[in-house]
């Protein structure tokens, strides 16, 4: 069977950079499963060996595409481009991207804050979706601790652990960050005058008032995240645990869905989700 690649007047027509990551594979089983989307184009590096394969070939389902390397010709025929690869990566297919008003939902993360300032300009020139976690289980994670970190504001200390596999190269993760950013700012404060990334030999008593972070690296973990408040005679733990990648591709999906309509702008998945 020809899979869902066939162009159609009200589908997006999505790209997929990174096709064949992780994610990558993901989101082009969840178009090709889509009455919304078709797969329009598939990219990797140059120096990838899927260059010239069909994108869908490990689902034995042939998309009729060939994963290729040129931005710009992979965006010409697409309506949005969905980026689930390196910074670097994400940086150079977003400036192609606003030069030609193609609409970007970005799930990678890692990002340095003057990428977040450059991602911020691009967005004059086109609408994108930037959330370091699609999942609608995460986004109302986050809500849950706007809530829990503005009850909980003074005699509970903040701790934020996140898990995942062996092959992830940021830490902490982006949702953790984000964690951190929304109980941060639920509190009237800002992350980076509270964050406490490391702990190592003879660290002094927890400084009072700060968030704490740590990371667990190992196997095919998906990705687990466990806010801690702790109190004195008392602890609460808000947790969201993620088994597969399949709730990561959905929430992109409805984020190109929500782009349809918008022509420049940054949004999240508090927007997508209507959670703001
Ligand atoms: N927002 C969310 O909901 C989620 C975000 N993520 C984030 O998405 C990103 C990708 O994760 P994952 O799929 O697991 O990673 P993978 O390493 O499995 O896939 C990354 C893909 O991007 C390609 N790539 C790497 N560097 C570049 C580059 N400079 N330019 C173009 N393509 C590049 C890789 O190609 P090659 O193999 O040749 O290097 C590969 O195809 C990470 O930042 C991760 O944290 C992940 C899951 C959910
Ligand atoms: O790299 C991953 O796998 C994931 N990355 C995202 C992050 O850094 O928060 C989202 C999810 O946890 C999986």
């Amino acid at each position: 069977m020809t899979a869902n690649t066939a162009s159609s007047s009200v589908r997006q027509r999505v790209a997929v950079a990174g096709a064949s990551g992780r994610m990558g594979r993901m989101l082009i089983e969840a178009i090709l499963n889509s009455s919304d989307c078709v797969l329009a184009a598939a990219l990797d590096r140059a120096d990838s060996p899927s260059i010239g394969t069909d994108p869908s070939a490990f689902l034995g389902q042939p998309s009729g595409l060939k994963i290729e390397s040129d931005i710009r010709a992979a965006l010409a025929k697409a309506d949005c481009l969905i980026d689930f690869t390196r910074p670097e990566g994400t940086m150079e297919h977003l400036a192609v991207a606003a030069e030609l008003g193609v609409k970007v939902v970005i799930g990678t993360t890692g990002f340095s804050e003057a990428q977040k300032a450059q991602i911020a300009e691009y967005a004059q020139k086109t609408a994108l979706v930037l959330a370091p976690n699609m999942s609608v289980g995460v986004n109302v994670t986050l809500k849950l601790l706007e809530m829990a970190a503005k009850a909980l504001r003074t005699g509970y200390d903040i701790e934020i652990v996140e898990a995942h596999h062996k092959h992830k190269v940021d830490a902490p993760s982006g949702t953790a960050l984000k964690m951190g950013e929304v109980i941060a700012e639920a509190q009237g404060t800002k992350l980076a005058d509270r964050a406490v990334y490391e702990r190592f030999g003879h660290t002094g008593e927890r400084k009072e008032d700060s968030i704490g972070f740590a990371t667990v690296r190992g196997g095919d973990i998906v990705g687990d995240h466990t806010v801690l408040f702790a109190g004195t005679g008392e602890r609460i733990e808000i947790s969201h645990k993620s088994s597969s990648r399949a709730g990561y591709a959905q929430g992109s999906l409805r984020a190109v869905g929500y782009l349809a309509g918008k022509t420049a702008g940054q949004f999240d998945m508090f927007d997508v989700l209507n959670l703001r």
